[in-house]
């Protein structure tokens, strides 16, 4: 028949394919769900769209790099089997980033993948077992008269998760799920400035609050401390004291804060216990751990210690990379993964500098129309980067570019002579004297006692090279601006 038909058949062909997929899919989703747990599938695999069939291949879509990994890690095999178990030509699954352009088939049912930006947790083998308890349903509220409002930005969903912070996430969200069950009750959880305990928090109210099953209050200590002083002064404390103990979840930010406030710490102590021996759930954070904020009284420590205690560790460049690719998506800014790479080497203080700087790159962008580039980066983020400015040594330029060639570190200094190792030398020797202030035989020294002509040579190479192939010099680039300053 004629060419126009043929392109219609092989259309319903694909759509007749992807509806087939589509109600396997559903199939296998539900075999997991019962498999991995409700919170553990909704937290990894629900991000997953069905691409096309390749012979015996099927690929399966993450949103970002981090999850695919993990997926890869955790589940490639158990999807593999169940899709082989569903449609036996399918013997291999392949795990993508999820291309812009990939057209995914959609699963059927309320689990259809969501395009928000995706989290991801392991959670600990230790909380798959505790029973949920028995709960009246109680009408969702937040005590509008002790609340600080939830920042409606803050949930599970816009939450990356990554190594350093798994565990915390995988707590929070034990909490949200079953508060008040034994082992969890209070969450202490700590960590450095800016690296997401209040993000944390807010989302175990919002999940709490969606749920409608339970009265939150959320506030920072100190707002805590102002209330008791205000209703000492008000002769309200009786009240307050009532409103607080009123709550089924009381969550209290940044704790540390109450050091050496004596008289708020003994009335946050009995609202704590008054709370506790009520089955109430408690959710602390602080930047140190119970033991560690020295300037509690003991018992609070004592008592602050006596449920999870979850520490969120300093990010690491993979979560920083998902971070930053979770907000550039979410803004709709199109920023190159090598500026992502850039800032997620540059900036590594905490996750709100990160941020901070990723929006004022958009904000930028937004605002002159210009496309992101690296200059711009620099141009734009010229206070900031200054701020992170550190000396850079040969040891550091070495370990960069033996990363980024992906060649072992001691090759920096043996003899071998092979392009794919003697190339990046050049370029780290290069890069040396070009970012340190070292003589062309110190540095020679630093490259296995090579003589000063080598690395003279090399420079010159380098700069040649640079001169005739604009992707090596775009690589060089970027190392430099990686290290520099
Ligand atoms: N893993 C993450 N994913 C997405 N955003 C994050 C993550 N961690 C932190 N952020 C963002 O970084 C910013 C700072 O986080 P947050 O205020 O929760 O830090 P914090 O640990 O409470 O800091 P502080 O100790 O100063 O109170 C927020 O905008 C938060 O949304």
């Amino acid at each position: 028949m004629t060419g126009g038909l043929e392109g219609y058949d092989a259309v319903a062909e694909a759509n007749a394919q992807k509806s087939v997929l589509a109600i396997h899919w559903s199939r296998i989703c539900e075999r997991l769900k019962v498999e991995v747990g409700e919170v553990e599938y909704r937290t990894w695999l629900r991000q997953i769209t069905v691409g096309p069939v390749d012979e015996d291949e099927i690929t399966l879509y993450l949103p970002t790099r981090f999850l695919r990994d993990w997926v890869r890690g955790q589940y490639g095999d158990r999807l593999g089997t169940l899709w082989n178990a569903e449609v036996p030509a399918i013997r291999r699954v392949e795990l993508q980033v999820a291309r812009p352009d990939a057209a995914p088939v959609e699963t059927v049912g309320e689990d259809a993948p969501t395009p928000d930006i995706p989290v991801a947790h392991a959670r600990p083998p230790t909380l798959a077992a505790a029973p949920a308890p028995v709960e009246e349903p109680r009408q969702a509220e937040v005590r509008s008269d002790l609340a600080a409002p939830l920042d409606p930005r803050f949930t599970f969903d816009t939450f990356v998760v990554g190594k350093p912070n798994e565990f915390a996430y995988a707590c929070a969200r034990r909490v949200a799920e079953r508060p008040s069950s034994p082992g969890f009750n209070p969450l202490f959880l700590y960590g450095g400035v800016g690296l997401g305990k209040t993000h944390l928090m807010h989302a175990i109210g919002a999940e709490l609050l969606r749920e409608g099953r339970v009265s939150v209050a959320y506030m920072s200590a100190e707002k805590f401390m102002y209330r008791f002083i205000a209703a000492i002064r008000s002769q309200s404390t009786m009240e307050f004291k009532e409103q607080l103990r009123s709550v089924d979840v009381l969550m209290i930010d940044d704790l540390q804060f109450l050091i050496g406030k004596d008289n708020t710490q003994e009335e946050f102590f009995h609202t704590f216990n008054a709370l506790v021996d009520a089955g109430r759930q408690i959710v602390v954070s602080a930047d140190k751990s119970p033991s560690d904020l020295s300037g509690l009284e003991d018992r609070l420590r004592t008592r602050l210690g006596c449920g999870m205690v979850a520490d969120i560790h300093a990010t690491t460049f993979e979560l920083r990379i998902s971070i930053l690719e979770a907000k550039a998506t979410a803004s709709g800014v199109m920023v190159p993964a090598k500026v992502l790479e850039f800032l997620a080497h540059k900036i590594t203080s905490n996750v709100r500098e990160l941020e901070g700087a990723l929006n004022r790159l958009i904000a930028h962008a937004n605002l002159f129309g210009r496309p992101v580039t690296l200059e711009a980066t620099q141009d734009v983020l010229h206070d900031i980067l200054k701020a992170h400015d550190r000396r850079v040594t040969i040891e550091e330029i070495q370990r960069k570019v033996a990363e980024h060639w992906n060649i072992r570190l001691t090759d920096m200094s043996s003899a071998r002579r092979a392009r794919a190792v003697a190339r990046p030398r050049q370029v780290a020797m290069y890069l040396a004297k070009q970012l340190t202030s070292r003589s062309l035989p110190e540095i020679g020294r630093k490259f296995g006692n090579r003589d000063h002509t080598t690395v003279m040579h090399a420079v010159s190479r380098v700069t040649e090279l640079m001169e005739q192939d604009p992707a090596f010099a775009e690589d060089v680039e970027l190392l430099r601006r990686m290290l520099e300053s």
